[in-house]
């Protein structure tokens, strides 16, 4: 059948030792032809069968060209094939969404996979050290499938056997500036599974105008802004607290007011009450008549609000003791948030010891016993050294804004932040870019997620203190 079989060179080959004195002969062992054939057949229905799993769609149109040829001929096939770049069309005009979802980023994935990731895979992996190339062979980590969306790819990748999640996070430089994106995000889908997100573009580079105010009074996550992927972002308040760090102009009153906007009807019900706390006296004091007498920005004023709000969590705990174990805000026992501008103010730069002292501690007792009987804290800094904010362990959800050195990003969100993604020092310091973009990690979640809060302008919060302040419960 073969002239020539596998084998047939390799049994002629002899090497000997310079002297001679040892002769290798390799051992051949004669494989029958048929069991070749066998083999060979075999992965190639597999191949088939995983090519029509892979790619239905594609494999379906394929056959469908070939059956309208065999059966009317190839003008049918010809008009067929011109038919559908124009029903596609078509269907692009009238609904771009349904189209986008069911078919365009189907085939923008099918593209990039081949052309970028399938290209650069093997080159990007061995010199990156994430392959290896052992006596001759290349070890891959397996690009299991590629999916794309308006603004980025995911890569969903199989590790290879031994390999941590870590090794892949350290090396997310190589794998952004390889596949030609701006960043790389690494987070697990599964034992063995990552997904690599790489953005083709920034969809939260223009600014958000405010979030309406909600028709409802809802103590439930308020709505912040965008995510990525153009999804509103909520954040949750009542019974957790919240550590916003970021530089100087890097947008965390847009932070505060959004949460501030978002609970307002819940403010004028009752149901929550805003104690805000301003030693800068920049940021809150201009909506100052919304938190009516409880606003604070001496630090002996700030110090004893604090002292207040530790008054009514150890009176709530008191009473709830052995009856329940959660809040419900209802308007005897409202969600008291506690708000802080520039916190370190307070906690750092305070030259009198005692009040320093005094409200770190106060600080520190909220936010270990607060959240269950619904006193929250949310808190701004620009510095989150340890020296600056020893408390910042306390706070469970975190948002890093923009952040002037890469290590403080994981001095805000936790160990491995950045090495997942979390770039909160590349975000740009041009205010229409950058200014309210930051990642949140939230304790239920390890993954940062990009977020942009909304920005309330000054005649937003005007129009919120002259629609709210005079008719608030809590005022
Ligand atoms: N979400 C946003 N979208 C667009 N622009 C924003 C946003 N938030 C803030 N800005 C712009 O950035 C500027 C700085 O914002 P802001 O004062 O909130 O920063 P900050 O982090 O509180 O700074 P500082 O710590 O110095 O007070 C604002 O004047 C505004 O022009």
């Amino acid at each position: 059948m073969f002239r020539k079989l596998p084998g047939d060179e390799t049994r002629n080959l002899v090497s000997t030792t310079p002297d001679t004195a040892v002769v290798f002969r390799p051992a051949v062992v004669k494989t029958p032809a048929i069991v070749t054939i066998v083999i060979w057949l075999s992965r190639l229905f597999a191949g088939l069968a995983r090519l029509v799993v892979r790619h239905p769609v594609a494999v379906a149109l394929l056959v469908a060209f070939g059956v309208v040829w065999t059966l009317y001929g190839w003008r049918q096939a010809l008009v067929l094939t011109g038919f559908l770049p124009s029903a596609g069309l078509s269907w692009a005009l009238l609904d771009r969404a349904s189209f986008l979802r069911l078919i365009g980023w189907r085939l923008l994935a099918f593209w990039r996979r081949v052309w970028i990731y399938r290209r650069h895979w093997q080159p990007v992996m061995i010199v990156s050290g994430l392959g290896r190339h052992l006596q001759g062979r290349d070890y891959l980590p397996r690009l299991v499938c590629v999916e794309c969306d308006g603004w980025a790819d995911r890569v969903t990748v199989r590790m290879l056997s031994g390999q941590a999640v870590t090794d892949w996070a350290n090396r997310t430089d190589h794998l952004a500036h390889g596949f030609g994106s701006p960043s790389c995000r690494v987070t697990v889908a599964k034992a063995g599974r990552l997904v690599l997100t790489f953005p083709r573009r920034d969809p939260l580079a223009e600014p958000l105008p405010a979030v309406p105010i909600p028709e409802t009074a809802d103590v439930g996550a308020v709505e912040i802004g965008q995510c990525e992927d153009g999804t509103p972002y909520r954040l949750k308040v009542h019974g957790t607290h919240v550590l916003i760090a970021g530089a100087t102009g890097a947008g965390k009153g847009s932070w505060l007011w959004s949460t501030i906007r978002g609970l307002l009807p819940a403010m004028r019900a009752g149901l929550v009450q805003v104690w805000a706390l301003d030693p800068k006296r920049m940021e809150l004091s201009f909506g100052r008549a919304l938190f009516g007498a409880r606003y604070a920005a001496d630090p002996k004023e700030c110090a004893d609000l604090l002292d207040d709000a530790v008054s009514v969590m150890q009176e709530r705990a008191d009473r709830f003791a052995g009856l329940q174990r959660s809040h419900t805000p209802t308007v005897a026992d409202p969600f008291v948030l506690v708000l802080v501008d520039e916190v370190a103010f307070l906690t750092a730069y305070q030259s009198d010891k005692q009040l320093r002292q005094r409200i770190t501690a106060a600080l520190a007792t909220l936010t270990t016993q607060g959240r269950a009987v619904g006193v929250g804290v949310m808190a701004a800094l620009q510095d989150p050294r340890k020296e600056v904010m020893n408390i910042r362990n306390l706070f469970p959800d975190k948002i890093a804004l923009r952040l002037d050195e890469s290590e403080q990003v994981d001095m805000v969100l936790g160990d491995g932040a950045r090495d997942r993604g979390a770039l909160a020092d590349h975000i740009s310091p041009v205010p229409e870019r950058g200014a309210g973009v930051g990642y949140v990690r939230l304790e239920t979640s390890p993954d940062p997620v990009r977020v942009r809060a909304a920005y309330v302008s000054d005649v937003d919060i005007r129009e919120m203190v002259a629609e709210y302040s005079g008719r608030s419960e809590v005022a």
